[in-house]
């Protein structure tokens, strides 16, 4: 059997950021993309994320303002440093926060909810593939410091699930080795014994 889908998820890769260019995708394609991140599993129906656009010249105010806090933890940044944190969020043209925003629930626990915003960030990603725009979702140390948080637009109680970078990209994507799958699962031997 062959499927286009399939060999579409056999192929993807991410791009690398310093390649994305504009244009990015249009407001257009955002709504169709967001609608596909939006259409994941998600226990109880809680809607535990929300995704955050960075376009424009926001990307280098906030570049500005995360070189600010670097600076202010760890001293006065070398200049290629202080250069990389004012590009951080300007290299592609648009980047796509998806935010894990957990909500107050009595059974459904908080690592579920986060889950379901990785998902969210996989269709995002994949959708913005299928449109054909190169994709790569970083992290970064900003997404691990409260004040780094705040700044990008979160909520104390809310975290970082990716920075999902978006532009066009005529690439092959960055090839890199992957998983030997067949030693990644076997039948079911019953109960683990340690
Ligand atoms: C949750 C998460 C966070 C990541 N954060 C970073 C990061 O901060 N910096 C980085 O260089 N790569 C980071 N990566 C890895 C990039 O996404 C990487 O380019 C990607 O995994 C390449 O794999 P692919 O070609 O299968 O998409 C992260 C990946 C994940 C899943």
């Amino acid at each position: 059997m062959t499927s286009p889908i399939i060999d579409f998820l056999l192929t993807r890769n991410s791009a690398p950021i310093p390649e994305l260019r504009a244009p990015a995708p249009s407001d257009g394609e955002i709504a169709t993309i967001l609608a596909a991140a939006s259409r994941v599993p998600d226990h109880g129906r809680l809607e535990p994320w929300r995704f955050i656009l960075y376009r424009g010249d926001v990307r280098n105010e906030i570049g500005k303002k995360l070189a600010e806090l670097a600076e202010r933890r760890e001293g006065p940044l070398p200049e290629g440093r202080r250069n990389q944190e004012l590009a951080r969020f300007s290299r592609a043209p648009l980047v796509i926060g998806v935010v894990s925003s957990p909500k107050e629930h009595p059974k459904i626990p908080g690592w579920e909810m986060f889950l379901s915003g990785g998902m969210a960030a996989m269709n995002l990603i994949t959708a913005a593939n299928a449109l054909g725009y190169g994709t790569n979702m970083i992290t970064n140390w900003y997404s691990d410091v409260e004040e780094g948080r705040a700044l990008l637009g979160l909520a104390p109680h809310e975290r970082v699930v990716g920075f999902i970078h978006i532009g066009s990209y005529d690439g092959a994507g960055q090839e890199r080795p992957r998983p030997d799958v067949a030693k990644l699962y076997a039948d079911y031997t019953g109960p683990w014994e340690g």
